[in-house]
């Protein structure tokens, strides 16, 4: 079925904005400081989880002064639904991960299923150490284990569906540069 752009736009004209761009820049700068003074002098290996994760890692990357390599790995849980499923991976590590620090970048932890296997996976691919960070941490009780946090946060967000940053309504609005709840829900 075609896409009702007009309802995408009326998505947007009826969303609450929880984070502005300039609140989000700022939280990525502090982000960017903490990921800095850890490792800087680690050799990183920094994934961004496509396609959520392609704004904050082109976003991040910039401010982190220091060497590393950059990919991409491609997996999928929600598939532009709103609620989650089973994951599905569409492209893997293209460097061997043996003995690395790796960095892990995704717009969002909500129950944190995705996060929690990609780890999983570079450990098994013979990472030596596995970080992450999230712009995003969405407060509730439904996480993969409890209290499981990323190792760097951008920004806690109330439990609600967000789009903006990265994050998607029905494929659209990862463009736009602040964070957005959905009306209503
Ligand atoms: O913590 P979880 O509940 O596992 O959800 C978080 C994941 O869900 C989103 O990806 P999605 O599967 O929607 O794919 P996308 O990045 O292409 O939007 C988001 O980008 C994270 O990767
Ligand atoms: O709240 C959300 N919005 C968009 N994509 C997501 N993937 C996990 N949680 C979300």
């Amino acid at each position: 079925m075609a896409i009702d752009l007009e309802h995408i736009r009326q998505v947007m004209d009826e969303a609450d904005c929880l984070f502005s761009q300039a609140e989000v820049e700022a939280a990525m700068d502090q982000m960017a400081d903490s990921i800095t003074a850890e490792l800087a002098d680690a050799n990183p290996l920094v994934y961004s989880v496509m396609n959520g994760g392609l704004v904050i890692a082109g976003q991040l990357v910039t401010r982190l002064p220091f060497p590393m390599e950059v990919g991409y790995l491609h997996a999928t849980r929600y598939r532009n639904k709103l609620s989650g499923g089973e994951l599905f991976w569409k492209a893997r590590a293209e460097h061997s991960l043996v003995g690395r620090t790796v960095l892990i970048l995704d717009d969002i932890l909500d129950e944190g299923h995705t996060l929690a296997a990609i780890v999983e996976y570079c450990k098994d691919a013979g990472a030596e150490s596995v970080k992450t960070a999230v712009m995003l941490d969405k407060q509730h009780q439904r996480k993969a284990y409890p209290g499981m946090r990323a190792d760097y946060t951008g920004l806690d967000v109330e439990d609600r569906y967000i789009f903006g940053f990265g994050l998607d309504y029905k494929g659209y609005w990862r463009n736009a540069p602040g964070i957005y709840a959905l009306k209503g829900h």
